[in-house]
């Protein structure tokens, strides 16, 4: 291909010769290149990226990152792609797909010169969600910083469209999600596509299927059909209808793990626990608090979910940062979550799919499927995000009793060994009386149970594979009591509804317009508790003022006291919290499962047991217990401990009148005439009770005499309000009289011509209808109940009758005389 210089160059002048050597060396280069990549054998073995025909740019990149060994995908799938081929790579979670397309897209556009604004777009790397979206491109910053000139952008929405219509039009590639750069294709004049090469779709099965696919097949119309196309995912479609739809040329299907045993990293650890649903929460609870020095991915199914989940045990303080993250968040908080969790050493982060695909956290040490994942490709992505690159990870999945043999079978047909652990009887610490207790106390915490109580339900409801989920198996009244709820809450699922959830669990959960969760997670699907409020709201597209209430308060739920004690970032999103709870109760330093079988995951695998992780899982505890006010904790064994100790919190430690806040609120107790305290109300000795008479006489009586003291007060109420109104009018009149006095004296030295005032009965009418434009103003004056009008208002048209008044020599206010004599006669024609 001839090299297109126009893009590359900005314009040269004559006189700079280094410029134009500039030009002739990558006219030698890319020739260079051309020539090698023709010569390319696809199909021989290449071990290093030293050994693939790259250019200097791509090397040095590559090489500043420390990429120096190419991994199996990457080994095939660059080769063909630097060829020109489209090509459909599959290979296991964590084996570098990233750069078997990313590579290829700035070789490719590089020896085409496709470089600098002329050239227009050359790529689009398509991803299913904001965060992977963004982890592509710095992965794209990384090796293209040592010196391409391309003009790189990402496009994911979360900014002004305006924005990024300017930078549109000059990118040479760019990462995006599918709606926000179908809204450009469909709205950015300036956006042209004309020139686009290569077209890239990670985790493409899952923007191919059903929640992307009217998207992208909006946007393929856009696109040339002369382009290059390359399709990556560890779970990698090859139906034919998809690969159609994309107008595939002759692809090359690469599938580097087909092969083996696995559909999973051999160095993944996978098991299972059966855990009838009621009693997740325990079994989670209880993982977590033996597990304080590792990293964890926690999976639910909906953000309602996460939420419920994260408050609730964050309240509990499990002795190690806890995190959330799901669709509903702001952008900025998902991505500060994100950040914290992928730098934290040891962390809990309780997550929706929408971190399943793609996201590379380093270092997870366990993935936990709290709720069982929709399908066996789910579960993969979700166990992907351990065990990445050569590392070894853990993961546990949780199953209902009537879940096991159906995700059994679909994980079988999909190559993924598991196997089934128990968790030892005596580890198990119930949290249910706890939980129960916080929901009871805090009304918010018991509204986010009633939600994640809906969502997770409406999510059995609609969930496709009925052989793994059946509704009426799960013991749901025993999960409601888990989360603390007094019974389970009613949820009618209509047929309309389950289509709406239905369409919406099929919408591109990860993606950035949508909300992540497992479709029934929108505020206004909850379907009906108690009320059929949902129904309601949905079909009218109304928030309630619960939905309000929710989304404003719950924003920082049982915070409030934490956000004193924990020196936070300041967003509403995951606090980071490091703290021990103190009642010696979680020290939980054996292992919390009983493994009856392990499949060895590799020879002499690395992973610690759990035994390992918690063998040195003892916190050394500064503070007072009694109080529960230390925040000083030492993860013993911590490489570098966390010490959450800031001046802030000392300061706060001394401060005797905050200690109190914390300290248990006291009963208040009535002292009789000896001194001797008493609870306000006390239980009366049976036989002093009996001796009064009938229960049912004595509780008639009570009320009588009740209703009566209250008769009498509220008497003295009212009459005690109409005091204090008279008195309140009296005041303001004598306030106007002086006014008047004032004002008539100053008028009268400034102005006492009179000239074109009204005068006589004109005054009056306009008074009146004064009077009554201002809401009947003489009324209120008359009775005291009702409610004054702003004393502002009044003056103000007081003011101007008086001004008339006292500017006419013989006008109204002169035949009148006082403002009560004015107002009585206002009434009088009033009626
Ligand atoms: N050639 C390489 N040498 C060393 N490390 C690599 C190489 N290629 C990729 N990696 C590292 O491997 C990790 C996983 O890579 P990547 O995210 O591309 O995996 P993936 O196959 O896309 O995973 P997933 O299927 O979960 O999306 C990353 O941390 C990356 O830096």
């Amino acid at each position: 291909m001839a090299p297109q210089l126009a893009g590359r160059a900005r314009p040269t002048k004559p006189k700079k010769p280094q410029r134009t050597n500039k030009r002739k060396r990558d006219d030698v280069d890319v020739e260079a290149l051309e020539s090698a990549v023709s010569e390319l054998d696809p199909k021989a073995t290449y071990t290093t990226f030293t050994d693939l025909p790259l250019s200097e740019p791509t090397r040095e990149g590559l090489k500043s990152a420390h990429f120096t060994t190419l991994t199996d995908i990457q080994a095939r799938a660059v080769p063909l792609a630097l060829k020109g081929r489209d090509v459909l790579g599959a290979a296991k979670t964590g084996s570098g797909k990233t750069l078997a397309f990313l590579i290829p897209v700035l070789e490719n556009l590089y020896r085409a010169q496709c470089i600098g604004g002329d050239a227009g777009l050359g790529a689009m790397v398509i991803s299913p969600t904001r965060e992977l979206a963004i982890q592509i491109f710095e992965v794209l910053r990384t090796i293209g910083r040592k010196g391409h000139l391309f003009a790189a952008g990402l496009v994911i929405g979360g900014k002004s469209l305006r924005e990024e219509q300017d930078a549109l039009a000059r990118m040479n590639i760019v990462v995006c999600t599918p709606g926000r750069i179908l809204q450009h294709l469909s709205q950015t004049a300036a956006f042209n596509v004309d020139n686009l090469r290569m077209l890239v779709l990670d985790e493409a099965d899952r923007i191919l299927d059903m929640g992307f696919s009217r998207d992208l097949d909006a946007i393929i119309e856009y696109l040339p059909t002369d382009r290059q196309t390359l399709l990556f995912s560890a779970t990698q479609t090859k139906k034919v209808g998809d690969l159609a739809r994309l107008s595939l040329r002759d692809p090359e299907y690469v599938s580097v793990h087909e092969a083996a045993t696995a559909a999973t990293p051999a160095t993944l650890q996978q098991n299972y626990v059966l855990t009838p649903i009621p009693e997740k929460l325990d079994t989670l609870w209880s993982f977590i608090t033996s597990s304080k020095k590792s990293k964890i991915l926690v999976f639910l199914s909906s953000g309602k979910q996460v939420r419920f989940v994260y408050e609730a045990f964050r309240h509990m303080q499990p002795g190690i940062p806890l995190l959330h993250l799901h669709g509903r968040q702001k952008q900025t908080a998902r991505l500060d979550i994100t950040d914290r969790f992928r730098r934290a050493q040891h962390s809990c982060l309780f997550a929706t799919d929408v971190v399943a695909r793609g996201i590379d956290f380093p270092a997870v040490d366990w993935v936990v499927q709290v709720d069982c994942p929709e399908d066996a490709d789910t579960y993969i992505h979700r166990v992907g995000r351990t065990a990445r690159y050569e590392r070894e990870g853990r993961a546990v999945l949780f199953l209902d009793p009537s879940e096991e043999e159906g995700m059994l079978k679909r994980l079988e047909q999909k190559r993924v060994p598991i196997e089934r652990i128990s968790v030892r009887g005596k580890k198990q610490i119930s949290v249910k009386k706890q939980v129960q207790s916080m929901c009871f106390q805090d009304p918010q915490l018991k509204y986010l149970g009633q939600k994640a109580f809906a969502s997770y339900t409406r999510s059995l409801h609609v969930q496709k594979d009925r052989e793994v989920f059946d509704l009426q198996k799960y013991d749901l009244e025993g999960f409601a009591a888990s989360l603390g709820l007094p019974g389970a809450p009613r949820i009618k699922f209509l047929r309309a509804d389950a289509e709406e959830v239905k369409r919406r669990k099929n919408a591109p959960r990860m993606g950035p317009e949508v909300d992540d969760d497992v479709s029934a997670d929108s505020d206004d699907e909850e379907g009906e508790m108690g009320v059929e409020r949902a129904k309601l709201d949905k079909k009218n597209g109304v928030r309630t003022k619960y939905d309000r209430m929710f989304e404003r308060k719950n924003q920082d739920v049982l915070a409030e006291h934490y956000a004193k004690m924990v020196k936070t970032d300041g967003d509403a999103g995951g606090e980071d919290v490091d703290m021990s709870r103190l009642d010696g109760e979680q020290a939980v330093d054996d292992d919390l499962f009983d493994v009856k079988r392990r499949i060895p995951a590799g020879e002499g695998s690395p992973v610690p047991s759990l035994s390992d992780i918690d063998d040195a899982d003892e916190a050394s505890v500064t503070g007072d217990p009694a109080t529960g006010t230390s925040r000083t904790v030492h993860l013993a064994g911590a490489k570098d401990p966390l010490i959450i100790d800031s001046k802030r919190r000392e300061k706060l430690l001394k401060s005797k009148k905050k200690l109190l806040k914390h300290k248990a609120k006291g009963s208040r107790v009535v002292f009789d005439d000896e001194g001797m305290p008493h609870q306000v109300y006390e239980m009366q000795d049976d036989e002093a009770f009996r001796s009064k008479g009938a229960a049912e006489e004595q509780r008639r009586q009570y009320v009588d005499a009740e209703a009566e003291r209250v008769r009498e007060q509220d008497g003295r109420d009212k009459v005690l309000a109409k005091e204090k109104k008279r008195e309140k009018r009296e005041k303001r009149k004598e306030r106007e009289r002086a006014a008047e006095e004032e004002d008539g004296v100053e008028k009268g030295e400034d102005d006492g011509t009179g000239v074109g005032l009204v005068g006589g009965e004109d005054a009056m009418a306009n008074f009146l209808a004064d009077a009554q434009a201002s809401g009947s103003d003489l009324e209120e004056e008359a009775d005291v109940e009702v409610e004054e009008q702003p004393p502002k208002k009044q003056k103000k048209w007081f003011q101007k009758d008086v001004r008339r008044d006292s500017d006419d020599e013989v006008g109204v206010g002169k035949e009148i005389g006082t403002f009560d004599e004015l107002e009585a006669e206002a009434a009088r024609l009033l009626g």
